[in-house]
């Protein structure tokens, strides 16, 4: 399978390695000094698994049409990513989206009816250029989207796990999009706000509570979108909670490096199409401002 890792950052490059490691032929599509470093000294993996691999690595998609698109930069460069991309996404290039968030999909649909949705819980950090380290490992989960059965995705499943990424087929990949996304739209920004590590929120009952409260607004704007969930957000929340109390969280990262967050496309969406259908989420608002407002650098 000719597969093209568009954004390889952190799970980026972790995926793309994996599979060229697994014998797939993988072409990384990354900024200049990463490509540059993995074209003179490979890929190196490290923590979970350590090995050195050496896929392609490129600043842009090739010509030819991949098999699989897999998009992996941060939901805010997703539109620009695919524009660029568009001249090599052919008729039967499948795009897979392993983004957190909202709207990644609807994105890339756009471009290509071929659209697969997934999550991962695999934790990956970009820790020099080449180098990349497997934080935690995790499950992904991969379906058509928004939902139903395609057997290019029990394919894409059957690779993934042959490479060693745990992975689960959904016929209902949009309930598990959401759900993640709102368990993010709780953990991501409280910890972010407050510079704390995710086990903090299970500690303090006060954040806990908010937090449950966070993840209840969201689940009113799903389901009266009819987004029927796989798992109650409530327990994947807790159960989030204590698989990563050690870790800062991503928004928190992105806050740290002074980077721009994701809280747009997950707190700002849950609003936004809370909007749509008359429904106000007063908490998801308080909490995308307040994490707007740290990511500006005239606010200290
Ligand atoms: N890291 C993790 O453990 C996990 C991440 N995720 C999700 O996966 C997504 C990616 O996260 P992560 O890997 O951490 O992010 P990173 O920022 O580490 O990786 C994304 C990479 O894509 C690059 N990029 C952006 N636009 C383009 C483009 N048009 N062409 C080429 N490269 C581009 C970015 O460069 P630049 O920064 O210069 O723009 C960056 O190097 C996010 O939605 C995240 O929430 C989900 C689960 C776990
Ligand atoms: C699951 C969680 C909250 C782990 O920190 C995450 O997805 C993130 O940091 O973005």
């Amino acid at each position: 399978m000719r597969i093209y890792v568009l954004g390889a950052g952190s799970i980026g490059s972790l995926f793309g390695a994996l599979l060229s490691e697994a014998g797939e032929d993988v072409t990384l599509i990354g900024r200049s000094e990463h490509m540059r470093e993995i074209n003179e000294r490979g890929l190196k993996i490290v923590g979970i698994k350590e090995f050195t691999t050496y896929p392609k690595a490129l600043t842009e998609m090739p010509p030819e049409p991949p098999d699989l698109l897999i998009l992996s930069t941060k939901s805010h460069s997703t539109p620009y990513a695919l524009e660029c991309a568009k001249k090599s996404i052919g008729p039967n290039t499948w795009i897979l989206s392993i983004q957190n968030g909202l709207g990644n999909e609807e994105e890339a649909l756009k471009y290509s009816e071929n659209v697969l949705g997934g999550i991962t819980t695999n934790g990956a950090v970009l820790e020099k250029w080449g180098v990349v380290r497997w934080v935690g490992e995790g499950i992904t989960i991969v379906g058509q989207y928004p939902k139903g059965r395609e057997i290019f995705a029990d394919e894409v499943v059957k690779i993934f796990n042959k490479a060693g990424l745990k992975t689960k087929l959904s016929e209902n990949i949009v309930g598990w999009k959401w759900v993640k996304a709102i368990v993010n739209s709780a953990i991501n920004p409280i910890g972010a706000i407050l510079g704390i590590k995710n086990g903090k929120i299970l500690e303090e009952e006060y954040l806990l509570e908010l937090a449950k409260r966070v993840v209840k607004e969201g689940c009113h704007v799903a389901t009266q979108l009819g987004i029927e969930f796989e798992k109650h957000p409530i327990e994947f929340l807790i159960e989030t909670l204590e698989n990563t109390q050690e870790n800062y969280n991503s928004m928190l990262q992105d806050i740290k490096r002074r980077k721009k967050t994701e809280v747009d496309f997950i707190n700002g969406k849950i609003v936004e199409y809370g909007r749509e259908i008359g429904i106000e989420t007063p908490l998801n608002f308080a909490l995308w401002s307040l994490v707007k407002a740290k990511e500006n650098p005239q606010i200290k």
